[in-house]
């Protein structure tokens, strides 16, 4: 991990909503997996991108294929989900949306329902031990693995939804963006949110999707993961950003994501600053900790130094944060106490 954060952006109380979890994996968790399977022979050094390093966003996704390789087991997915869990709590996360896509391994047995099963059971288990953290479930989609696998996953985030008592709020778009087109699991996006699933969708990470946002805008997200090519200045457009505000949909946004993943060029280039000053509803999230190095502590740090706001202002951003989560009338109701009676102690 690179600098820690000062100690205010610690203590700060935050809302994680975008953090793929077999992108979160720690540098001690990743020794212990890489421990249990030597003959992978796969080094650290394959699975992060440390301080001043960079990677285009198609080595990036080679990096996923090399952790989906120590990641292959019911018992790995249950230990990584539960130490990912622990390290955001100990950064100070108050309410976590993991999201993860169910992957079948028939060398291991390992199926996507139990897949799934594995998670929740993690988040209950952790729910057992002392953590000051809340963490619901989004079920992701791999847009590379077509619209069939989509309608599979659908089918069973909407399965989990009714079962898993309210751990299982919403289903994520993702994976490489260059692959596919989202016009054909439009079927199937339409269906998770016909049945209630909340949708976080990853639009526009990379340029020339002008087409593909307009018609997942339709549906319309719930949340939008990055939207880095929305804005006409980036070769975006007018009518997408008018879409996203008239329907006042929340962008999950990750800085170091972004500039290590080459998408943008540097922090002050980042669109956090456009969407920010229209004031529109932006959440700051670390995308995948384990592999840009990061934690959300310092992504709020890094925003506030690049962005100049003020500790007031991060409050605040982080505050808002809670409306834009898929957390229950009556948990956001929890939250926002909490954050009043955590107040006196960020700010002594
Ligand atoms: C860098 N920006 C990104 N853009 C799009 N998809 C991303 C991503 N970062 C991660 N993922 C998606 O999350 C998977 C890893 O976690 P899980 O195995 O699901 O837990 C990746 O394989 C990819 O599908």
């Amino acid at each position: 991990m690179e600098k820690p954060a000062d100690p205010f952006y610690r203590q700060l109380p935050k809302v994680e909503l975008h953090a793929h979890l077999n992108g979160s994996i720690s540098v001690t968790t990743m020794e212990e997996l890489i421990s249990r399977k030597p003959h992978l022979n796969i080094q650290h050094s394959m699975t992060a991108i440390r301080k001043g390093q960079r990677r285009t966003l198609d080595e990036c996704f080679q990096v996923f294929k090399v952790i989906h390789q120590l990641t292959d087991t019911e018992e790995d997915i249950l230990m990584v989900a539960k130490a990912v869990i622990r390290e955001f709590a100990a950064d100070g996360v108050k309410y976590l949306e993991l999201r993860s896509t169910p992957r079948e391994e028939t060398h291991t047995g390992l199926t996507k329902r139990r897949y799934v099963e594995m998670v929740i059971e993690a988040i209950r288990q952790c729910e057992q031990e002392d953590l000051d953290i809340t963490v619901r479930f989004l079920v992701a989609v791999d847009r590379r693995n077509g619209p069939e696998a989509a309608m599979e996953t659908v089918k069973l985030a909407e399965d989990f939804m009714v079962s898993s008592d309210g751990v299982v709020v919403g289903l994520d778009l993702s994976g490489d963006p260059t692959v596919g087109h989202g016009k054909d699991l439009l079927p199937a996006l339409q269906k998770a949110k016909n049945t209630g699933l909340r949708l976080a969708l990853h639009l526009s990470e990379v340029q020339s999707q002008k087409e593909e946002s307009e018609l997942l805008l339709g549906l319309p997200p719930d949340r939008i993961g990055h939207g880095t090519f929305l804005h006409p200045e980036v070769g975006g457009s007018k009518s997408l950003v008018d879409k996203v505000r008239e329907r006042n949909i929340p962008l999950e946004l990750c800085l170091t994501s972004n500039v290590k993943g080459q998408t943008v060029a540097s922090y002050d280039k980042h669109h956090f600053s456009y969407w920010y000053q229209l004031g529109h509803p932006c959440v700051l999230c670390t995308d995948d900790k384990g592999v840009f190095s990061t934690e959300l502590s310092q992504e709020y740090h890094l925003a506030a130094s690049t962005f100049g706001l003020s500790q007031e202002a991060v409050w605040a951003l982080s505050e808002r944060a809670i409306n834009c989560s898929f957390a229950p009338d009556h948990l956001k109701a929890q939250l926002h106490q909490r954050w009043a009676s955590l107040r006196p102690q960020v700010f002594c």
